[in-house]
């Protein structure tokens, strides 16, 4: 396995930019998910780095090895990359021990034990080696797309949205999978998504990308925790976000006064908090208090929508067990310390986050 580098690449249909500038890093071994919203140019910088196009300027290494650069472009075939698409893109004429057998060179196709160790791998059941993909559901599916693009004992494999088209229940099961298999391989991965859950629990790094610019890169927990900007805050999970004034230190705002993760000047700021920092208590005089607007439960915990007296909105993320009711009075108390954005700086945090 190889590490990626993609340096100052800058990709456009037509006249019209699409990725702008872009540096990504993912070491040997390391899974990347590259994170963004619809129409932020993951796709297209994935095909870069697959080879199907080749950027307008910068260059991608794989390993060492230059691969699209000024005057250099080596062919997608050339890269040793495994491609795990939307929709596994199983040959239906061939079994499943046919499809991963394509994988592998040609003097390995007829090793039984090999495709059966490739399918123990990505976790399934050496008996499905038999069946034809239309007997698979849409997760044992993925999953031999998995077996098949790891075959080869690719440099990169990259996997695009793969788990886009499962139902819920099958997708937490088949990413599961998909991430055993990716680190019992040792393989270098990237990985598109547009969703957080997806990056944040699978990635070891993620790279956040908006209007084809790479935002932040880290690790999930720096990412949720101290996101870049109140953009990357609220897309990589919900937000309370509150009107603050710090002074010596601390926030002082309507959930009452907060510590700060961090440094800030004193002066007028917004703060992020995240709903699973909230606490909520019978009425208590002197505490800030809200009424509670509504719940949704979602079994293992619930959001708890409420409203301030100023008439802000905001959600509590609390455990399912004893949860208010709607038109309930409410104390709210916080845990842990608020983020910091400077009112003004763009809402960029006051103290520089790791990257
Ligand atoms: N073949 C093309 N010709 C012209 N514009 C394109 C082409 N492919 C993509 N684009 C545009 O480039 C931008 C980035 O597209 P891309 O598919 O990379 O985004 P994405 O982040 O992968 O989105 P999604 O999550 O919806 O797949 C979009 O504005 C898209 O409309």
């Amino acid at each position: 396995m190889s590490s990626l580098t993609v340096t100052g690449v800058t990709s456009s249909y037509g006249a019209t930019p699409v990725l702008t500038g872009v540096d990504l890093h993912v070491p040997e071994g390391g899974l990347t998910a590259l994170l963004g919203p619809s129409g932020c140019g993951k796709t297209t910088l994935l095909r870069l780095i697959a080879g199907f196009d080749d950027p307008d300027s910068g260059s991608i290494d794989i390993g060492g090895r230059l691969v699209a650069g000024p005057g250099r472009s080596v062919a997608a075939r050339r890269r040793r990359i495994g491609f795990v698409p939307q929709e596994g893109g199983l040959f239906p004429h061939l079994t499943v021990a046919g499809n991963v057998a394509f994988g592998l060179p040609r003097r390995q196709r007829r090793d039984a034990g090999r495709i059966d160790a490739l399918l123990t791998l990505v976790g399934l059941d050496a008996g499905l080696a038999q069946r034809s993909p239309h007997q698979l559901s849409g997760g044992q599916q993925q999953r031999v797309a998995l077996a098949r693009a790891l075959a080869p004992e690719p440099s990169l494999v990259l996997l695009d949205e793969p788990f886009s088209s499962l139902d819920a229940s099958l997708r937490e099961e088949t990413r599961q999978a998909v991430a055993d298999a990716l680190a019992a391989s040792g393989a270098t991965a990237v990985l598109v998504t547009h969703d957080q859950s997806e990056a944040l629990s699978m990635a070891d790094e993620v790279a956040v990308l908006r209007g084809g610019r790479l935002v932040q890169l880290a690790d999930p927990r720096t990412l949720y925790r101290s996101p870049r900007d109140l953009d990357v805050a609220t897309f990589v999970g919900e937000s309370v976000v509150l009107d603050a004034e710090i002074r010596d230190g601390q926030a002082h705002s309507a959930l009452g006064v907060l510590p700060l993760e961090g440094s800030c000047a004193d002066g007028p700021a917004r703060v992020l908090l995240r709903p699973e920092q909230l606490r909520l208590a019978p009425p208590s005089p002197g505490a800030p208090s809200a009424r509670v607007r509504g719940v949704d439960f979602f079994g293992h915990d619930a959001r708890v929508r409420l409203e301030l007296p100023s008439g802000l909105a905001l959600s509590a993320r609390l455990e399912g067990w004893d949860l208010p009711t709607a038109g309930a009075d409410v104390s709210v108390g916080v845990v842990g310390a608020a983020l910091p954005f400077p009112a003004g700086a763009a809402d960029t945090p006051a103290t520089p986050v790791v990257a």
